[in-house]
């Protein structure tokens, strides 16, 4: 990309500094090369794996986490297919032997269906995991009572879904997430439902800190190109937000100057 994010305006998240907003899941590639060769183009922030993947035996998936160190990209464990707290705590307390790693994205799943988090269940893991030191990364929906729950269980930046995992639909209630990223200080990233690097680039410029993404990548035709189109995105979508948007009009408002006018101001009876 052209005009990269200044190196300062780094993602903080529980006191680290990360130079992408952008990270990727590592699941549902053609291929471990394909894998391999989408992370170089991302560059994302963080990979997250599913203990379930990795496996909790010593040796199985063995595999998989030496292409994960291989990359050089730090991991974040992920609870996925969780579905009570206990079940993840007890998932991301494995998940913190196997991976080495207090940072943990915390799913408790309570709809099969859609996918959609338990967020009761999700908000009693989240302050046991952090009461255990873990860094909780907490994919939960975009109601903003539960997500202030989640801070006040110790969260230190919370993960609230655009639409279901794997539709690719993008933000289906803008709204409520507008809404919520009004509300709440703490930094935040859309997990799951991204589809297209635009809709990455909408949340990113409505004013979230960054974006988790998995299927969008590893189910295009060029997962290569496509992880370089969502980070770019990503950043387009922030730089826009640091940039500070221009308020939508009712009417046409000329924008061409005429001879001698090259600056707008009020009453000047600029063309179009
Ligand atoms: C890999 C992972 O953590 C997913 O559960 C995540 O929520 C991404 O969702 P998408 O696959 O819809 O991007």
């Amino acid at each position: 990309m052209s005009h990269p994010a200044s190196p300062d305006d780094a993602l903080v998240l529980y006191g680290e500094h990360f130079s992408s907003r952008l990270l990727l899941g590592t699941s549902r590639y053609p291929s471990p090369a394909i894998l391999q060769a989408a992370v170089a183009r991302a560059r994302p922030a963080m990979l997250t794996a599913s203990l379930r993947r990795q496996g909790a035996k010593p040796d199985s998936g063995r595999g998989f986490w030496q292409l994960l160190q291989q990359m050089g990209c730090r991991v974040l464990p992920n609870t996925a297919g969780c579905r009570s707290a206990q079940e993840a705590i007890t998932t991301a307390q494995m998940a913190r032997e196997v991976f080495a790693t207090p940072w943990i994205k915390l799913e408790v799943i309570g709809d099969d269906y859609t996918l959609q988090p338990d967020t009761l269940q999700l908000v009693d893991a989240a302050h046991a995991l952090v009461e255990d030191g873990f860094k909780v990364l907490p994919y939960c929906t975009e109601d903003l009572v539960v997500c202030q729950r989640l801070v006040d269980a110790g969260c230190q930046a919370v993960m609230p879904w655009a639409a279901p995992i794997g539709t690719g639909h993008g933000p289906v209630n803008p709204h409520g997430l507008r809404l919520l990223r009004e509300r709440l200080a703490v930094p935040m990233l859309v997990d799951a439902g991204l589809g297209l690097p635009s809709h990455a680039c909408q949340v990113m410029e409505w004013g979230f800190d960054g974006v988790l993404l998995n299927t969008a990548v590893a189910l295009a035709t060029d997962p290569a190109q496509m992880a370089g189109a969502f980070a770019d995105a990503v950043q387009a979508g922030r730089a826009a937000f640091l940039a500070g948007a221009m308020q939508p009009q009712k009417s046409a408002q000329a924008s061409t100057p005429v001879l001698g006018t090259p600056f707008w101001h009020q009453g000047s009876g600029a063309g179009a």
